[in-house]
């Protein structure tokens, strides 16, 4: 069997799940390995510009730094790893081999590892937020938003416990997941920008640093600066872990707000509800077996991701113990973050292109509503009952329903039926009557709560819809 280079790849995400080529680049630009290394050697350069401009360091040295960065390659490091069985050490003698004796000093001074590591992650993370994730969510909040405004008032039954409730629109099923990933948007957001680096030495108490400076905590933050970061509270070998807890939490349940939007769409395409559908392209097969079949596999597949990647979470909680001033546990666990952000973004991808095409099936969606249209009415009638004064409008009710289930009659035709039930059905108001004699009316402020949140994410993330609120 012949092989291409990329079905060579073990990780499904390198070849599955980000086929085009574009995807590599616009990836791996924060999250492959030659990221890692080149936003170390960024953290590496930043603690030199900070040495030149104390005087410490020649005023030649960042940009000799800079340059051997250019031409710096992966492959060179880890061939020197190979050796030292050191990845920093490694990154730091290929640097060294490449720059003037006056400025090899100065290659990673004071420094230990992990004030390169963890502020180069905290970096890289926060850049792929701001640069990447975010846009690519907002990008699908937006189709989302689209659709419920699209559907605001198209009347659909509600369902608790996969039973028929009481109306709602499908308009304001979609508003749930506007709202709910809205939110999580914002907190991938907040908890990105709260990303922190250290520059504290080997057991985060300035030791070495201290040598030298007087403030080596000022010294800490004009390098971090540098890189648009800041320190923690507290640093020891390594940097506060909680920060970085967070903002894969926001992640994590960013992705547990797809899956959740995936499972609702695909119990929705369900062949007896049959209310949404997947667009089919005209050559695409639905079973291999049954011809006929048209299944929500992109659903499923969001679903499938979620479930590999969601408990990657426990991980970075465990990530959170290391021994005194630090032990080496997080450090091979939390090379595993980039892959989790690649599942993500697979996920949303993939959702982005299916909603946007996401088909609604008008006449399903009034078929289902009017299966149980006679009951539906049970609640505001025994509210308006309960409410005219009835005694025990519940039951009374619960009865009409049983009554009803085993006639063809409604339960307003139930009510004409009975002299008593006729007494309170004259105390109700027209606009009361019509929500028993037309149970679409009675969606409460499903439409008008839809336009509302769909208002609130589109001022927040300021875009512009296809058709405007
Ligand atoms: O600044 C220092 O280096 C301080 C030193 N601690 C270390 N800090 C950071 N990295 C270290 C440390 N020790 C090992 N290594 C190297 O980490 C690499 C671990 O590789 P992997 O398990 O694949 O994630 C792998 O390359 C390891 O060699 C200490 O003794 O406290």
């Amino acid at each position: 069997m012949q092989t291409r280079d990329i079905f060579a790849n073990i990780s499904p995400l390198d070849h599955r799940y980000s086929r085009r080529k574009e995807n590599f680049e616009e990836l791996g630009k924060y999250l492959s390995e030659n990221a890692t290394i080149e936003f170390q050697a960024e953290v590496e350069l930043a603690l030199v510009k900070v040495l030149a401009v104390r005087g410490m360091a020649p005023k030649k040295a960042p940009a000799e730094v800079e340059k051997a960065i250019e031409e710096l390659t992966t492959e060179e490091v880890y061939a020197e790893e190979a050796k030292t069985k050191h990845n920093i050490r490694a990154l730091v003698n290929c640097i060294q081999k490449k720059v003037s004796e006056e400025t090899r000093p100065y290659i990673h001074f004071t420094a230990t590892s992990y004030d390169i590591v963890d502020t180069a992650n905290s970096l890289r993370y926060q850049k792929a937020a701001k640069e990447l994730i975010l846009p690519k969510l907002k990008e699908l909040h937006k189709s989302w938003a689209e659709i419920a405004l699209r559907e605001k008032d198209r009347v659909q039954i509600g369902r608790t416990h996969g039973q028929h409730a009481v109306p709602v629109t499908f308009g304001f099923t979609i508003a749930e997941y506007v709202a709910r990933l809205g939110e999580r948007i914002a907190e991938i957001e907040a908890k990105s920008e709260k990303l922190v680096g250290k520059f504290a030495g080997a057991v985060g108490a300035y030791n070495a640093s201290g040598i030298f400076f007087e403030d080596p905590e000022e010294f800490e933050k004009e390098v971090l600066a540098e890189l648009g970061l800041k320190p923690g509270e507290h640093s020891t070998q390594i940097v506060q872990a909680e920060p970085m807890t967070d903002f894969v939490h926001a992640l994590v349940s960013t992705f547990s707000v797809l899956a959740a939007f995936s499972d609702d769409m695909r119990h929705l395409q369900r062949s007896e509800i049959a209310e949404i559908g997947e667009h089919f392209g005209k050559d695409q097969v639905g079973s291999s077996t049954m011809p006929h079949k048209r299944n929500p596999i992109n659903y499923e597949n969001v679903k499938s991701l979620w479930k590999a990647f969601m408990p990657q979470m426990t991980t970075v909680y465990m990530d959170q113990l290391s021994e005194h001033q630090r032990d080496l546990t997080n450090s091979a666990s939390s090379r595993f973050i980039p892959e989790l952000i690649a599942a993500l973004l697979s996920a949303v991808a993939r959702l982005t292109r299916v909603s946007s095409k996401m088909a609604v099936d008008q006449e399903n969606i009034k078929k289902n509503f009017e299966q149980n249209k006679k009951m539906i009415v049970a609640e505001p009638l025994y509210i308006l009952l309960a409410a005219a004064g009835h005694p025990d409008a519940h039951e009374a009710v619960r009865k009409l329903t049983l009554k009803a289930q085993k006639t063809d009659l409604s339960l307003k035709e139930l009510v004409d039926q009975s002299e008593e039930l006729q007494g309170y059905w004259g105390k109700f108001t027209e606009n009361q009557k019509e929500l028993i004699l037309e149970p679409e009316k009675y969606t409460g402020i499903a439409a008008q709560k839809t336009e509302k949140i769909v208002k609130n994410w589109q001022r927040k993330f300021n875009y512009d819809l296809k058709t405007e609120v």
